[in-house]
């Protein structure tokens, strides 16, 4: 059975006659990876607080690994590592050093610390030789991989970071996110990540929220999330033939009877049709049945950009 292990339900949290999240309702499964996306003040920082316990709500409940995030935060820091999106080291102290401490304050001593500590460094991919050097000569990808080792140190169920590519090059934004899949794929680690950026969170995430304003706008993977905005199908493929369809074509009431077929135009030679889920391998087959030399075909699934174009246009 699957797990939920954050549970928000009906969260809201105001400033003043700001509300900053209104009846925010969400659940994540454990192992997931799950996307929060939206523009600057939508709401996500505040949201992810609530779930931390460090900013108490207004009204709902935020439970986190069975626990209430409100009532016992306590029980709450100990199984999330929260990455904020500037992360703050000890400059004067090499990377070990910075590490070891961060174990120590998290309760670990003596030969375990050194043993925890060295498999954390093994996991995000630093090698010896950064680990010796002064956190202020770090690069911010490299910072980055710091700050998840000493997020994974007290060996978290669940990992919280907020926008953890900023302001990093695209081969370390990849490896990061790689190391991400790897991480929550290989521990079963649930993964909440808050980013502005659609292509990163599409990469990566299992499911994502929409954040507008304080509200959840929509949330899903890719085709519901396709779906749920403005009636939209999960995909659309074109199919073009060798020879021109002749109007009323003979052949498109039986390929509307197809359950995922939701729409069907037709020009000269192309035919486009709008899908509910992506079955291109059914659509071809049914052409070739039908004797119609099939010339081309191109599929193009929505992606999250133009979701949220719709969300903010709508
Ligand atoms: N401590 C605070 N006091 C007053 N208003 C606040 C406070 N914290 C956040 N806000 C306001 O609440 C709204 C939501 O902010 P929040 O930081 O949660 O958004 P966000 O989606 O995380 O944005 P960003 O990506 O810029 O961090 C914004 O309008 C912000 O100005």
């Amino acid at each position: 059975m699957e797990r939920q292990i954050i549970e928000l339900n009906n969260l809201s949290k105001r400033y003043g006659s700001l509300t900053a999240v209104d009846s925010l309702s969400l659940s994540i499964q454990k192992g997931e990876i799950f996307g929060l996306l939206g523009p600057n003040g939508a709401g996500k920082t505040t949201t992810i607080l609530m779930m931390l316990g460090l900013t108490e709500p207004d009204a709902g409940t935020a439970y986190v690994c069975g626990h209430n995030a409100t009532k016992d935060p306590i029980a709450v820091k100990q199984k999330v590592g929260y990455m904020p999106d500037s992360i703050g080291f000890y400059d004067d102290m090499t990377a070990w050093q910075n590490l070891m401490y961060i174990g120590e304050l998290n309760g670990i001593a003596g030969s375990q610390l050194k043993q925890v500590c060295e498999e954390c460094v093994q996991l995000v991919g630093l090698d010896a030789e950064a680990m010796a050097r002064r956190t202020s000569t770090f690069s911010r990808g490299m910072k980055q991989r710091l700050g998840l080792a000493e997020v994974l140190i007290k060996q978290p169920e669940v990992i919280i970071l907020d926008e953890p590519t900023l302001g990093i090059d695209p081969i370390g934004v990849k490896e990061f996110l790689d190391l991400i899949v790897k991480l929550s794929r290989q521990k079963g680690l649930t993964v909440l990540l808050s980013s502005h950026y659609l292509q990163q969170v599409q990469q990566v995430c299992d499911r994502v929220g929409i954040f507008v304003n304080g509200k959840l706008q929509a949330q899903g993977d890719l085709s519901t999330l396709a779906r749920s905005v403005n009636g939209k199908a999960a995909c659309q493929v074109q199919i073009v033939l060798q020879q021109p369809l002749t109007i009323p074509w003979k052949d498109e009431a039986d390929i509307r009877q197809l359950p995922a077929v939701q729409e069907v135009t037709i020009d000269g030679h192309t035919v486009d049709i709008a899908l509910r889920e992506d079955i291109t391998p059914e659509i071809v087959r049914f052409f070739v049945h039908k004797g119609y030399d099939v010339a081309g075909v191109q599929k193009k699934e929505y992606q999250l950009d133009d979701i949220y174009q719709s969300i903010f246009s709508a």
